[in-house]
């Protein structure tokens, strides 16, 4: 809970609107945002780093839907984009391409084209072979493509393995001992333009040591590039600030800015950020409703109508999300496996929760505004839930729930 999703006389409200109105008006399983939550995070960040030039790259694989890009694009977002899909919709939420930057470790030829096309801020090139096919592919439509390498510096971001990006061991990035090199050759290529140096070493980190880490290893080898004759425009430090799910304490927006800010102390150029779960995560809930209460042998079951396709997050790495009801009961607690209707015994959403609840009662899975909508799926031709946006006391339906047609839509029975 936080001031944007609080409790007023037992019922649990976004803003001033009543969930269980939400609930009821547009169905469940439905995911809601807090305008307010999303402008304050943005706006935060952009106050933590004012005293010097920088550009808050939005992550939009945290949450890509137009609303919420829309949104970033006016309070003056660039964004982080990881395929053509996301150009797409920055483009058609109405952000800047020339405040993109597009990372990721696989670029299609298809992906480089159109960003070309589009005429983004720059590249985040992650392999040698990329920096090839950007160049050669740049030439041949008579473009220069800007780049930054993302370096991989071999920092331990201590978060969970599956989301730790700046290992040796983990795919992404250029080896940092390679990175000279590397730049020295992107340097002489005739079709790229070196314009910065880039790197994100993982998501959800509760401590700011790891950032200023790895912000040291890539000042060093930007002083090594200065001494080489290769100057640059900016230095994106990528994501990764964590958020509280439970009993984590990560460093707040202003802390952990002002710790980039004394390690970038004396240095001139620009700054990029690409923060996505700290702008969105706690400015969402997931609703859902119970469908049926069942005593098992060991355990009780909260049968809910949102599953592992909806908030892959528990399922695929044990996270922790809070669930609260909707509305407050005066009946004792009882203990639950707060479980989908999806066949896997991964499909849960909690463990063991203390609620009470009874049948029909409508829940929040709470800290699901990123990576859930995102990351959901059709699992069991389960369409994808709605998406609704409160702003004050109104709510306005900002993606419809998906018809099971739209979803075979395009499929054809062959004889
Ligand atoms: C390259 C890149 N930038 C930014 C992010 C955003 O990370 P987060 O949502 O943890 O801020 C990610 C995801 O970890 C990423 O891979
Ligand atoms: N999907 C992850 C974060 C991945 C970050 C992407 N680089 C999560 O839900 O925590």
């Amino acid at each position: 809970m936080n001031e944007y999703f609080h409790y007023q006389q037992d019922q649990l409200f976004a803003e001033g609107v009543a969930l269980s109105d939400i609930a009821r008006r547009f169905g469940t399983p439905c995911y809601v945002y807090s305008r307010a939550a999303l402008t304050d995070g943005y706006r935060q960040f952009d106050e933590a780093l004012k005293s010097r030039e920088h550009l808050i790259c939005y992550a939009v694989k945290a949450n890509s839907n137009l609303a919420i890009l829309n949104l970033f694009a006016r309070l003056g977002a660039g964004f982080d984009i990881v395929s053509g899909g996301e150009l797409q919709r920055v483009l058609a939420a109405g952000g800047a391409a020339g405040k993109v930057v597009f990372s990721g470790v696989g670029k299609s030829e298809a992906e480089m084209r159109q960003a070309l096309e589009a005429e983004i801020l720059c590249f985040n090139v992650e392999s040698a072979p990329e920096l090839d096919r950007l160049n050669a592919l740049a030439g041949s439509m008579g473009k220069v493509a800007p780049v930054s390498l993302r370096v991989n510096p071999d920092v331990d971001a201590k978060t969970h393995p599956y989301i730790s990006t700046g290992l040796k061991q983990n795919k992404f990035g250029v080896a940092y001992t390679e990175a000279l090199a590397l730049y020295r050759k992107a340097a002489d290529m005739p079709h790229v333009r070196v314009t910065g140096m880039d790197c994100h070493i993982g998501s959800q980190l509760t401590e700011t040591s790891p950032f200023i880490a790895a912000a040291e290893k890539v000042l060093a080898l930007v002083d090594k590039l200065a001494a080489a004759g290769i100057t640059l425009e900016h230095l994106d430090l990528g994501g990764g600030l964590g958020i509280r799910y439970d009993d984590e304490t990560p460093p707040s927006i202003a802390e952990y800015g002002k710790a980039l800010l004394a390690a970038l102390q004396g240095r001139s150029e620009k700054l990029i950020v690409e923060p996505g779960r700290v702008l969105v995560g706690n400015a969402g809930v997931l609703l859902t409703r119970i469908e049926y209460l069942k005593h098992g042998e060991e355990k009780n079951f909260a049968i809910v109508d949102a599953a592992m396709n909806d908030l892959m997050r528990p399922a695929l790495y044990d996270a922790y999300h809070a669930i609260l009801p909707l509305q407050k009961r005066d009946d004792p607690a009882q203990r639950y496996e707060v479980v989908g209707p999806i066949c896997e015994t991964g499909d849960f959403i909690g463990h063991a929760r203390e609620m009470a609840v009874d049948k029909g009662d409508a829940l929040a899975v709470m800290s699901a505004g990123a990576y859930g909508m995102s990351m959901s799926s059709n699992y069991n031709t389960r369409p994808r839930a709605a998406e609704v946006m409160v702003d004050g006391a109104v709510a306005h339906l900002i993606r419809e729930r998906e018809t099971v047609r739209q979803l075979y839509a395009a499929e054809k029975i062959v004889a």
